[in-house]
């Protein structure tokens, strides 16, 4: 469960027999073609896969570069790519005689995402959540609630994402008999980190084969926002192989690099261990997490996953940053000239490639994941930046 140095699982041996208990059952499922249908059925009928790929024209026009593409991920079910991960563990939780399924959550997508996979799988649903989070993402609150999910509100620490998932993990080592512990992203022990990718990988490989098909050729560069990294490891995989696509992860740098109000791991951490695998980190002298800080709910996570660890060690991705101005400026061009309003997580990848796109000839060709659809965000967005 290595990715290079990285990975791995660092827990307690009653928490490390249940990951190889769920290594097992997933291993033997993953192949398994009734839980590759049912999941299939689902991802089609239920979430609306393929989601689409959009080509800004406008966008593109009036930046006068590159041409920039979207990948739907807005578009699905629930409003995320989070969706794509909750079906495949819950499916695994229900073939594994679980009860219940537990997570955290941050912007509160995965949140959704899970307490809707729970309800259509027949179990209950227990989610995490900081109450500045809870603040700060109440249509996703409701939400869960209205689907049935029980909202736990984490009061601990800096009361958003890591404590979140640190309260999460507790409950979890409490019961992980009747429990699974349905992670949000690319995060976490082995196995986690392989079977979130190996469950959002859809999104880049349905990608790959409609750029072909499209343009009969493949993009310049694909870009996507690197919270845990679930999203972007979804975009990525199925282009790792192609050199000759360029590979750009977005980090927020949030109200500067300088001062520590950002999330920037992979630019400013250096690996540690936290929630259990080693990977790149936000840390003090101690090892212990920093204190993190973006204007995304979702991408404000000191740790990251493994694999992008790997990726940026040995070049493979380039790992930036968008600062929330930015990005916020983006959101509000993507919603002015095309129509669509991403989340804000969305909007540090789209914030990236917009800046991208300016030197580089008509010719080439850029491909964001649209991770999630901003109706989470929008009265946050107007409250704390006016209507620009
Ligand atoms: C629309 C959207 N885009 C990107 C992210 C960042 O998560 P990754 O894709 O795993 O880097 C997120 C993360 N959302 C999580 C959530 O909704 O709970 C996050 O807050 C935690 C699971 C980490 C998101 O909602």
């Amino acid at each position: 469960g290595y990715f290079g140095d990285y990975g791995g699982s660092f827990v307690p041996p009653e928490l490390q027999a249940i990951l190889d208990e769920i290594t097992v059952a997933y291993n033997e499922i993953k192949d398994d073609p009734a839980f590759v249908a049912e999941l299939t059925t689902l991802m089609k009928d239920f979430v609306g896969r393929p989601s689409a790929l959009f080509h800004c024209k406008n966008l593109s026009d009036k930046i006068g570069g590159a041409q920039i593409y979207l990948k739907r991920e807005d578009l699905n079910h629930t409003g995320a790519h989070k969706i794509n991960h909750c079906l495949g563990e819950a499916l695994l939780a229900k073939r594994m005689g679980k009860k219940k399924l537990i997570a955290e959550t941050g912007a509160g997508q995965h949140g959704v995402a899970l307490a809707t996979a729970a309800v259509l799988v027949g179990l209950e649903c227990d989610i995490y959540m900081g109450i500045i989070d809870i603040e700060k993402e109440k249509p996703n609150v409701t939400r869960m609630k209205i689907l049935g999910a029980n909202v736990i509100p984490v009061t601990r620490g800096t009361q958003t994402l890591k404590d979140a998932v640190d309260a999460a993990f507790e409950a979890y080592l409490a019961d992980p008999v009747t429990q699974l512990y349905a992670i949000g992203s690319v995060v976490g022990p082995h196995p986690f980190p392989m079977m979130v990718r190996d469950f959002q990988k859809i999104i880049g490989i349905e990608a790959r084969a409609q750029f072909q098909e499209k343009y009969g050729t493949l993009p310049n560069h694909i870009v996507a926002c690197v919270g845990g990294g679930s999203n972007a490891m979804g975009l990525f995989t199925a282009f790792l192989e192609d050199k000759s696509v360029k590979i750009h992860g977005v980090e927020p740098s949030g109200k500067g690099l300088e001062d520590g109000k950002h999330a920037a791991t992979l630019t400013l951490g250096k690996p540690g261990t936290l929630h259990g695998f080693k990977s790149y980190l936000l840390q003090d002298d101690a090892g212990e997490p920093l204190p993190v800080y973006s204007v995304a709910s979702g991408l404000d996570y000191p740790g990251v996953g493994p694999q992008h660890s790997l990726l940026k060690d040995i070049e493979r991705v380039e790992y930036v940053t968008a600062g929330d101005e930015e990005t916020i400026d983006a959101l509000f061009e993507l919603s002015r000239t095309e129509g669509i309003i991403p989340a804000i997580e969305s909007a540090h990848a789209v914030a990236y490639a917009m800046t991208l796109a300016k030197d580089l000839p008509k010719e080439e060709s850029i491909l964001i994941n649209l991770s999630g659809r901003g109706d989470k965000d929008i009265d946050f967005v107007v409250e704390n930046y006016g209507k620009k």
